[in-house]
């Protein structure tokens, strides 16, 4: 595929200064400049300032054509006696594929935990005692709030049995597979990884304990996540073995409970308290979904699913709590549509409440598992 643009003649242009301007043009997937992920291939110039960019990437239905065309053409067509772009797509070879694998593998040693104690990223593990307390939807627009205020952001979707990650930020497609290297699915600024990209909507995914084990170490260890600023992990709902199992992959994670404001439904949170405090895993806060619904034209505030139960969890479990989002017909909407609320209804009141819980969560303290404790005898 080719994609041209052009205007009239100019000065005379180096191939140097093209790929010099190109320098800063990144692949919104792998978020390397094209150069370094060897992605760049040959830079022509005509005589009339015509410039010709092969772009080789690493599949050849990359569905991220269009705007790596946009940023090749918008970087080369500044440099002064250009006059036009034309981007040309190949594919990159086997050989050039198992090259990136590779580098994007890095110096990584085999063994090394992925996020572990020497990672800068934050980890946040979403857990809620029962299903259906909007965890998923409240791991979805943090995401993307996070990633609006300027982080790189993951969402790992370890709901293995009830994924919805791909349903809610309206993806489905699997992701490119590198000799043994996934690179997340990109979707408003956040990457994304899930089961739900690898089996079809009507089939049930049977895993059991060693295989899900295996899934979720590998959608750590093997997909490459880039630098990331934070990961949220969307957890199945309960204590079961996918949510044991993470956290015994990633200790340094921290939790955030999700709860509705029902006295029922935070008893059952408490077990997800108990089980950190077990397992000595830190807990960066509780937040209340499903809180009073608020009429948008008397302002009447309904709680339909009872009120307190968020603040008698974080007492319970000496957790903060992170904030209350109301019940909104927006946000569930939004979520049924594939596109976050935090991008389809920015103004509604549950999305500014997200809003503020993203931007002060708290950063997660380090577990002490495995750590030496700084005990001195006198
Ligand atoms: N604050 C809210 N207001 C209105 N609807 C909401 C709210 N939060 C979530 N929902 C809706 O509730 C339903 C359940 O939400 P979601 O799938 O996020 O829950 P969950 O806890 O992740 O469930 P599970 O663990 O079973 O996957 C969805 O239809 C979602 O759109």
């Amino acid at each position: 595929m080719s994609l041209l643009s052009r205007r009239t003649s100019g000065p005379a242009v180096s191939a140097a200064a093209v790929r010099a301007a190109l320098a800063r043009v990144e692949d919104p997937e792998l978020h390397l400049p094209l150069e370094q992920a060897g992605m760049l291939g040959e830079v022509r110039i005509d005589r009339s300032g015509l410039v010709r960019v092969t772009v080789r990437l690493t599949t050849s239905s990359c569905p991220m054509q269009a705007s790596l065309s946009a940023d090749v053409t918008a970087a080369a067509g500044a440099v002064a006696g250009v006059t036009g772009v034309e981007v040309v797509f190949t594919a990159m070879s086997e050989a050039e594929r198992r090259r990136l694998a590779a580098r994007l593998r890095g110096t990584r040693p085999e063994d090394a935990p992925p996020f572990g104690p020497d990672s800068a990223t934050r980890v946040y593990a979403v857990a809620s005692g029962k299903g259906g307390v909007g965890k998923s939807t409240l791991t979805a627009n943090l995401a993307v709030a996070l990633a609006q205020q300027g982080k790189r952001v993951g969402v790992l979707d370890a709901d293995v049995w009830g994924y919805s990650v791909p349903h809610l930020f309206g993806v489905r497609r699997a992701p490119v597979a590198l000799h043994g290297t996934m690179l997340p699915v990109e979707a408003f600024g956040v990457a994304l990884m899930s089961v739900g990209f690898f089996v079809r909507d009507d089939e049930p995914v049977v895993w059991r304990g060693p295989m899900l084990h295996k899934a979720i170490e590998q959608f750590l260890r093997d997909v490459y996540w880039g630098e990331l600023d934070v990961l949220l992990i969307d957890l199945p709902p309960g204590t079961g073995d996918v949510t044991l199992s993470l956290l015994e992959l990633v200790p340094d994670a921290a939790l955030l409970v999700v709860t509705t404001p029902q006295p029922a439904a935070q008893t059952v949170a408490q077990r997800v308290g108990r089980m950190a405090r077990d397992l000595r895993m830190p807990v960066a806060g509780v937040v209340e979904n499903m809180s009073a619904l608020v009429c948008s034209s008397c302002h009447a505030s309904t709680p339909l699913f009872g009120t307190g139960g968020g603040e008698c969890l974080a007492r319970a479990i000496a957790a903060p709590l992170l904030g209350q989002v109301p019940l909104d017909l927006d946000l569930r909407a939004a979520g049924d549509s594939g596109i976050p609320a935090m991008v389809a209804t920015p103004h509604a009141h549950s999305v500014s409440q997200i809003r503020q819980i993203a931007a002060a969560l708290p950063a997660p303290r380090r577990s002490l598992v495995g750590r030496p404790l700084p005990l001195s005898v006198p």
